[in-house]
């Protein structure tokens, strides 16, 4: 950043949020829109229901979520950067049954073990994926349904073969070319665990 106050407003799904410039935030500018609208599409939430999003920065995808399973359901997001963390609560006050949780996702995970199991996850790691401690973690608790989203094919590939392994189908996917010229391109994956 050369100039200006730090700040930048974005909005999606009439959300408003005011963000740390230098802090995540999808590079095409139609993607946190389109993701959002396709994993709301997906996630199977009613009210009521449990539902966790990981890697969640400011919230975007947990908001969606947290509209869905309204106030008598609880979406717990976990993201490490505190920035994001402290924005998205901001942003997200009207929603009291989100709860954005500032920790390492594979440190949160591992204290998940026995709890009450989540309906939905969503997962939109790093370019690196999430990895095999916490895909074995996260299947573990038996969720309905899992949504992956990752930016590299490779990576997102391999944390695909986890799931599978893990005995959950692959029932959409989807491509969008969001980073033209490079070797990346964001996939959006749903599985889901075979006779609930
Ligand atoms: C691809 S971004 C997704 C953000 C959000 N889902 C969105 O669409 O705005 C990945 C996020 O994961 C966070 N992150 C990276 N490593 C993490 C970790 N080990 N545990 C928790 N969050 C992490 C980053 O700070 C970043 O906000």
């Amino acid at each position: 950043m050369v100039a200006g106050s730090g700040r930048a407003v974005e909005y999606v799904a009439g959300r408003r949020w005011e963000v740390s410039a230098t802090g995540f935030w999808q590079a095409h500018r139609g993607a946190a829109q389109c993701y959002s609208d396709l994993v709301a599409e997906w996630s199977g939430l009613r009210p009521g229901g449990l539902a966790w999003d990981l890697y969640s920065g400011v919230g975007v995808f947990g908001s969606r979520l947290a509209e869905q399973v309204g106030p008598t359901g609880a979406v717990l997001a976990v993201e490490s950067a505190r920035s994001a963390v402290a924005d998205g609560t901001a942003a997200l006050r009207d929603l009291p049954w989100l709860d954005l949780h500032a920790q390492r996702v594979e440190r949160w995970v591992a204290g998940q073990v026995g709890g009450a199991a989540p309906d939905t996850i969503v997962l939109d790691p790093p370019r690196a994926g999430a990895g095999k401690d916490v895909i074995t973690a996260l299947t573990a608790t038996g969720p309905l349904r899992i949504i992956h989203i990752g930016c590299d094919p490779a990576s997102f590939a391999r944390d695909l073969a986890l799931y599978r392994a893990a005995g959950y189908h692959l029932t959409d996917l989807r491509a969008f070319d969001a980073f033209p010229a490079t070797h990346h391109v964001e996939c959006l994956a749903l599985l889901e665990r075979p006779n609930p």
